[in-house]
């Protein structure tokens, strides 16, 4: 390891500052009141202004202290944005990373960053607010390598304790900013969609025979009920998440020992060039599960619903 910072050194820390920052946004227009709702593909599929003002926010400070790295960000693909808030990243105290040799000499051009400045915009409208995560996952060859997880509203049902909390880690290093825990041992617990079910997706989880489902929001709020001993597995067959939505868990995830893939098992691509949509599904395990033993679980008709 070398003494001095590597660019995934300062890009995983700057990304914290970042989500951080990314996360008073939401609080802010929540407080507002006014969340200026917009349907975009279909009724279930909503943007809000925290949504806009949070990527804008992300996506021109990252351009502006990376400016040969790559970012695609959930609410406007097309978006080389720079008219955002600049977020001042010495504002918090630097975060310990542990950064593996094999990823200290990686420069921008390599990096690929997938950005989803709120995950679980339903729930926000709906007030289930510890289901809302920034989402910042860096990828480099196509691999998931790093990410950021930001719950802005993590304690929020704790009022004394302090509000929100950020988790990082890198494959190969370690995770930070919270506790691993392992799930329970006499019962096995499967996190799902709340609010983008479907007769595949139930289908699914009934083949995996749980003792108990967790409906809840978001991609970042499933993988953190892995991290926290909570479930034992994220099932979703559906064709609905994309890649900013997995990015950033699958690497915190795999930091901390656990797995992200498609429903079959099967590795998910995060190049520049990758399918947005994560069309096979996301089925997500944490440390010590036997991820493809729950793959092979999954009935082949499922599988084959689900398109390729
Ligand atoms: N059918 C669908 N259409 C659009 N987005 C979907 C979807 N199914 C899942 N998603 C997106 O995947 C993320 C996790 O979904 P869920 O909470 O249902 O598990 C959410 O991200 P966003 O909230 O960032 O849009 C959600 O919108
Ligand atoms: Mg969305
Ligand atoms: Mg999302
Ligand atoms: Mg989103």
């Amino acid at each position: 390891m070398s003494s001095q910072k590597s660019l995934l050194e300062r890009l995983v820390s700057s990304s914290v500052t970042i989500a951080n920052a990314a996360g008073e946004i939401i609080c802010d227009v929540m407080k507002k009141g006014d969340l200026g709702i917009v349907q975009k593909e279909h009724l279930k599929d909503l943007q809000t202004e925290a949504d806009r003002e949070a990527q804008l926010c992300i996506v021109s400070s990252l351009n502006k202290y990376f400016p040969n790295i790559t970012i695609i960000g959930e609410e406007d693909e097309t978006v080389g944005s720079t008219g955002g808030k600049i977020v001042d990243i010495s504002r918090d105290t630097p975060v310990n990373i542990t950064v593996p040799d094999n990823y200290c000499n990686i420069n921008e051009k390599e990096v690929v960053v997938w950005v989803d400045p709120l995950d679980g915009t339903s729930e926000y409208t709906q007030g289930l607010l510890d289901h809302v995560t920034v989402l910042i996952g860096i990828a480099v060859n196509g691999k998931a390598i790093a990410g950021v997880i930001h719950q802005p509203y993590f304690n929020y049902k704790n009022p004394g304790n302090k509000l929100g909390r950020t988790i990082w880690g890198v494959v190969g290093g370690v995770v930070g900013g919270m506790e691993i825990k392992s799930p329970p041992v006499d019962r096995y617990i499967v996190a799902t969609t709340r609010s983008h079910a479907s007769s595949t997706v139930n289908e699914a989880i009934s083949s995996v025979s749980p003792d108990e489902v967790l409906r809840v929001g978001g991609s970042g709020h499933k993988v953190m009920l892995l991290l926290e001993g909570l479930a034992h597995s994220y099932v979703f067959a559906s064709p609905g998440t994309k890649k900013w939505d997995t990015c950033a868990p699958q690497a915190i995830l795999e930091a901390a020992g656990g797995s992200l893939t498609d429903i079959c098992g099967e590795i998910l691509p995060y190049a520049a060039s990758a399918p947005h949509r994560n069309s096979k599904g996301v089925l997500a395990t944490a440390a010590g599960q036997d991820h493809l033993a729950l793959a092979a679980k999954i009935p082949q008709q499922v599988k084959d619903n689900l398109i390729a």
